[in-house]
């Protein structure tokens, strides 16, 4: 799957424009601000119904304009597939396939997938847990359309279990069987995500140990590890022992809401003990294995959109970077750099073609 051109009208600081691309290696350049990240979230948009960056829509819109509109060719199993999204500034989005409008925007996710890899990752490693778990449903959603469901249901039984121990707290009673009802619901619901992230950890783990060790050529061990508290005791027992303390606090303490995702680099915590290039590095490697993982799931190889990635990495790493992404199992990659003269170099070392487009205040030149 590629995307063959994109058509954007008041896109972010795009007036208009028009850019045909190569199925295999495009890279924007030009100087911070220019507007080639914002290139990289137009197609972010298209594939996903949504911006990597910024979650509210009608910042999407030129100022001062009242729409936007985004177009792209997809070459898909052979086929063209011709998609339009376009919002007005108060209204409902709307998304088009070959010109038929979706009735739910879910059914075009995973149709055209897609692995961003920015420098907004940081906080997958800087922030709390929420991130990590956020990480890990983004990416068995994309492959698994019953477990977004899952998680829906899970979070409203928490919810109303929750809800239940704020009562208690006021009425000094607790009604047993209802608590129970609502124990047995969380049980099932729990365990069914529990299951699958525990799956999903076991063939992902691989995927960015080897990832990684080929950036980096072994430089330094790091880990990736999968901590729940269903690894340790049933969550019928969990839910159990704690009742006393959900009660204090008035909420569920225990619960696959708890899982966290462990990142070291020797036995330490990479957020503290990483240096920026090696938590770049892992990171990278981290949506390489995502991208490896859609690959293997799924019967074709996503998009690969690589934003500023040469910075905080030496030469070295960026080198066997592209290397990989160039010459192995990728598909078609889109790539933003300040420097040209940079980007030039790199793929000339590899001796890959790459196709440039120079990026001027919202106006693009192909190079
Ligand atoms: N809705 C909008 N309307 C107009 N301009 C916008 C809008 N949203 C973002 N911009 C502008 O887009 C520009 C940022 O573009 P972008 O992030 O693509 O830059 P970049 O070329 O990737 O820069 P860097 O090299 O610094 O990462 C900023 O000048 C910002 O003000």
């Amino acid at each position: 799957m590629w995307l063959k051109n994109i058509t954007l009208l008041n896109f972010k600081n795009y007036s208009s424009a028009e850019l045909r691309f190569a199925k295999t290696v495009n890279a924007f350049v030009g100087n911070n601000g220019a507007g080639k990240t914002n290139l990289l979230d137009a197609i972010h948009y298209l594939c996903l119904c949504k911006s990597y960056f910024n979650p509210i829509d009608s910042q999407q819109i030129k100022a001062d304009e009242d729409l936007f509109l985004i177009q792209g060719d997809f070459d898909r199993q052979e086929k063209n597939e011709k998609i339009t999204c376009g919002l007005k500034r108060n209204q409902k989005k709307q998304f088009k396939r070959n010109k038929k409008e979706y009735d739910k925007l879910a059914h075009h996710i995973g149709l055209f997938p897609l692995v961003m890899i920015s420098p907004y990752d940081v906080n997958l490693i800087m922030d709390g847990s929420e991130e990590r778990r956020k990480f890990i449903d983004n990416v068995i959603s994309q492959t698994d359309s019953n477990y977004l469901d899952e998680l829906i249901i899970y979070n409203k039984h928490l919810l109303n279990r929750n809800s239940l121990l704020k009562q208690v707290a006021v009425t000094r009673k607790l009604d047993v069987t209802l608590l129970q009802i609502l124990d047995e619901q969380l049980i099932v619901s729990g365990n069914k995500i529990f299951e699958k992230r525990k799956q999903f950890l076991l063939d992902f783990i691989p995927l960015f140990n080897q990832h990684y060790s080929f950036i980096t050529e072994d430089a330094e061990q790091v880990s990736l590890n999968y901590q729940s508290q269903l690894n340790e005791q049933k969550f019928e027992d969990l839910l159990n022992q704690s009742i006393e303390k959900d009660r204090i606090l008035e909420r569920t303490t225990t619960g696959i809401h708890k899982d966290e995702l462990l990142f070291a680099i020797g036995d330490m915590p990479l957020k503290k003990f990483g240096s920026q290039g090696q938590q770049k590095s892992f990171l990278i490697a981290l949506k390489l294995a995502q991208y490896s993982y859609l690959q293997k799931f799924r019967a074709f190889k996503p998009l690969l959109l690589l934003d500023d990635i040469f910075d905080k990495l030496d030469d070295h790493r960026v080198r066997k970077l592209m290397e990989m992404v160039s010459h192995h199992d990728f598909g078609q990659i889109f790539i933003t750099d300040t420097g040209r003269e940079r980007v030039l170099s790199v793929f000339k070392e590899i001796n890959v073609e790459v196709t440039l487009f120079e990026v001027e205040n919202g106006m693009i030149k192909h190079a």
